[in-house]
């Protein structure tokens, strides 16, 4: 523009200015008409091409939807239902036959089409057979421009008459619109026939009010709308897409009167039914909506006509109904199948007299020595975990072993590491101090007594294989010298008191330099958060050319993930369990009781009581919470004459094995422990196992459950719950656990215990109190209300008869947070 005017006004520069253009515009000569270069005449021709192809698709597009909507009328306008005197056809019937998709869509045009706007309509659309146009009752509906707004006025005639009110419109069609019923009905009627039919009809429509939604009814409905005459025409809704909300705000459009109509500005349907199929709608077309640009189509709405609704099969589920009977026989299968691993399970879990499966020992590849000691010891038959778990590990593979509390774990490892020692000893190979060939790792000190004792017993007859544990609570230079002066094959130790050798550069790692097999007893316990660094850093100083099992009663999903830390890829996973079975002894019965949690001890001491009536050979072991209640349950029992032992980690090592041993041995104690003695040990004839409040997590309740009920012998179990820690039975839902049957307290033992507390030393009851707030922050940290906490916190401490609040307890309070809810005075 600018050079044509520089152009006009000065014609000496013509030239001049012309050669400036002339390479403004790249050069060479304009050989294309209207001033363009060769790239613009392309580029123009190549949105022409594209311009076209888009009008080619949108037509196939809409002669294929109109061609589905015939068809479909064509099959059901047939199996209509029948019809009552006021709905019986015309005797002149207009044509509800199939129409070719072009009449059909030619039909739909002329319907709702005002007078002019004709011109969205040519005749490529083909001729109108759609409704007779003299029929009464749809002159002003076909003839004449739809004014919504006087549709919505007419809404009383609507609920009056036959019409929507009583029709059953689905919620699902429904607009959360004030009162948008009706509207949504006549827009459901638009939405019906597509949204490109709405688009053309809205030119035509004198849009004055406010329309509340359309929707496509799609796929589960059909529409059938039925004028004050009696007229009668069912409008199928295709297998669609989209529902639409028309925002009453935007919908001001007006046309005609020369005033360029405003398009309704569409969003998405807000019907809130699972029927709404308003997210697949395209944002592209609301732009489009918005800018009145797109003209492709026509629409329908429902003038004068009643409108009911009728619920069908879905068209998609009809084909798909092959499917559907497939999946219903695949889910019949699945349920049976179901079914008869639960009845197998059951079974298997009543049959479950003994552990014992009926292969030997000497009829497998172990050494004479060790069937000879296992015979010694009584060990002629194995248990099924040692059937199970033999072959594969005697052949050297790795493996992951699930089994019951109980069930001869311990000797299942065992096996296969000594015949590993007795080989690599056998190849003669002459050390001055023998390389560790077997490495067992376990949690507690008590555990890897356990299993020392257990491997020596085996090895009664193999000279020159030695074991020794590495645990914690000794001196470090003891145990050197220890290791030094009586070497050992195989080393049962727990990881922190391992690592320590290994980083004090004690001389262990080069021993373990030669190790053949690594060994996890409660692997999953050992791969958990606890331990899992030290467990990283003890398998990164092992060879990595050995073999590795890992043994537990319970290994929850995210262990078996962890477990390929120190696992082969193609390791053995062998569950004794069973999938959908029981992780607990069906002979153990299991009982919950829910109380306010300062009875607790109260209903301890009367649940103990009971059991010793009842059971002359008792052995109990009480779980607690904390180490510092431990102690303070254990004081009160103690002080209120009853036969109790405590263990937990504050102990002595040489007291901890000193009651270990006693508790082994005896039979009518009781332990109070905490959860030092939750895994592994072998404490045989444990009657009753009582957990107070809840353990660290589902795993933790089996294996403390599983401390009685061993060998296949009968026990029982009953977890000890406040109100708010009774969310935990969620974590046990599976598991068959009863509420226990109603308690009555004793009054006389309520004055009793508070005696005996009034005896007990103030320190043991401050420091059960502080563990006790440690204990209850970490269930607050699952999102209790700290309110409730501090409340709590008062009763206990009451309870246990705090006179004076503990000194330490403004740090702790300020420490878990309660400052600032409660000030921080929980007792004055
Ligand atoms: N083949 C066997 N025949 C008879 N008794 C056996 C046999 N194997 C193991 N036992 C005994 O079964 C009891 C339980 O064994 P062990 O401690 O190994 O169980 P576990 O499965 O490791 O239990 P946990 O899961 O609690 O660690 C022990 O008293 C043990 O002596």
């Amino acid at each position: 523009m600018r050079f044509s005017a520089i152009f006009l006004h000065n014609p000496s520069k013509n030239l001049h200015n012309r050669l400036i253009f002339l390479r403004r515009m790249g050069g060479g000569a304009r050989t294309f008409p209207g001033g363009l270069n060769k790239w613009q005449w392309k580029r123009m021709h190549e949105k022409k091409a594209r311009e076209k192809e888009k009008y080619l698709l949108d037509q196939e597009k809409q002669i294929y939807q109109a061609r589905v909507r015939s068809d479909i009328r064509a099959k059901l306008v047939s199996s209509e239902s029948p019809i009552s005197e006021s709905e019986k056809p015309d005797p002149n019937p207009p044509n509800y036959g199939p129409l070719t998709p072009q009449q059909h869509i030619k039909s739909l045009a002329d319907r709702f089409m005002k007078a002019g706007a004709e011109d969205l309509w040519n005749e490529r659309d083909g001729p109108s057979l759609g409704f007779p146009e003299n029929k009464p009752g749809r002159s002003q509906f076909i003839g004449e421009p739809v004014d919504l707004q006087k549709l919505i006025a007419e809404k009383s005639n609507f609920n009056g008459g036959n019409n929507i009110e009583n029709s059953q419109f689905p919620r699902n069609v429904i607009s959360s619109a004030a009162k948008p019923r009706h509207f949504s009905t006549c827009s459901n009627l638009m939405g019906d026939f597509g949204n490109g039919y709405l688009r053309r009809m809205s030119t035509g429509f004198n849009l004055a009010g406010s329309v509340s939604s359309m929707s496509n009814l799609n796929r589960y409905y059909s529409v059938e709308a039925t004028s004050k005459t009696g007229d009668k025409r069912s409008i199928f809704s295709r297998n669609g897409r989209n529902s639409m909300a028309v925002n009453s705000s935007d919908t001001k459009a007006k046309s005609g009167g020369g005033k360029k109509a405003e398009w309704p500005r569409f969003r998405r349907g807000n019907m809130g039914s699972s029927d709404d199929d308003s997210d697949d709608y395209d944002d592209d077309d609301e732009e489009e909506f918005e800018s009145g640009k797109k003209i492709t189509g026509s629409s329908a709405a429902l003038g004068k006509y009643d409108t009911k609704i009728k619920k069908r099969v879905p068209l998609k589920f009809l084909e798909d109904e092959e499917d559907l009977s497939q999946q219903v026989e695949a889910i019949r299968k699945e349920v049976i199948q179901r079914k008869t691993v639960q009845e197998d399970c059951k079974v298997k879990d009543e049959e479950e007299e003994s552990i014992l499966s009926t292969k030997r020992f000497d009829e497998v590849d172990v050494s004479p020595l060790t069937v000879r000691a296992l015979t010694e010891a009584g060990y002629v038959q194995m248990t099924m975990v040692q059937e199970a778990t033999l072959t594969s590990c005697l052949e050297g593979k790795d493996a992951l072993v699930k089994a019951r509390a109980g069930t001869g774990k311990s000797i299942a490892f065992l096996l296969p590491a000594i015949e590993t020692v007795v080989k690599a000893s056998s190849l003669g190979k002459v050390h001055r101090v023998p390389p560790i060939y077997i490495l067992i790792l376990c949690p507690t000190r008590e555990l890897a007594s356990q299993i020392s004792a257990e491997a020596n017993v085996l090895l009664k007859h193999h000279d020159g294989i030695g074991v020794q544990t590495l645990t914690g609570g000794t001196r470090f230079k003891v145990d050197q010298r220890r290791l030094e002066s009586e070497p050992c094959q195989i080393l049962v130790a727990t990881p922190g008191r391992l690592l320590d050798h290994i980083e004090n550069k004690s001389g262990i790692s080069a021993r373990l330099m030669g190790l053949q097999m690594l060994i996890l007893d409660e692997a999953d316990h050992l791969l958990d958060l606890g331990f899992r660094k030290d467990m990283e850093k003890i398998v990164d100083c092992l060879p990595r050319k050995r073999q590795t099992l890992l043994f537990s009663a319970t290994l929850p999903k995210e262990v078996r993930r962890i477990s390929q830390l120190v696992l082969k890829r193609e390791h053995a996973y062998i569950d004794t369990v069973g999938l959908g079975c029981l992780d607990t002894h069906a002979k153990v019965k299991q009982f919950y009781l829910i109380a306010p949690h300062d009875q607790h001890f109260q209903i301890v001491y009367h649940l103990l009581k009971r059991h010793l009536s009842e059971e002359l050979e008792y052995k109990v072991i009480v779980f607690c919470a904390t180490t510092m209640m431990t102690s303070l349950m254990y004081s009160l029992f103690h002080e209120m004459k009853l036969n109790v032992r405590e263990i937990h980690s504050k102990k002595s090592p040489l007291y901890r094995t000193k009651i270990y041993e006693e508790f082994k041995e005896s039979k009518r104690l009781i332990l109070i422990t905490s959860d030092v003695s939750a895994r592994g040990l072998n404490y045989p004839d444990v009657t009753l196992v009582i957990q107070v409040g809840i353990p660290s997590d589902r795993g933790q309740y089996i294996h403390r459950l599983g401390r009685t009920g061993r060998q296949g012998k009968e026990g029982e179990g009953c977890l000890l719950l406040a109100q708010f820690e009774e969310y935990f039975l969620d974590e046990i839902k599976d598991l068959p656990i009863e509420k226990f049957p109603s308690l009555n307290l004793d009054p006389d033992v309520k004055v009793k215990m508070e005696k005996s507390m009034e005896k007990m030393d103030t320190s043991v009851k401050e420091a059960a109190y502080h563990s006790w707030l440690g204990y209850y922050n970490s269930i607050n940290a699952i999102g209790r209300d700290k309110t409730t906490l501090v409340e709590l916190a008062n009763q206990f401490s009451a309870s246990i008869g705090l006179q004076k609040p503990p000194a330490l307890f403004r740090k702790t309070a300020i420490k878990m947070g309660l400052k600032g809810i409660h000030g921080i005075s929980i007792r004055k």
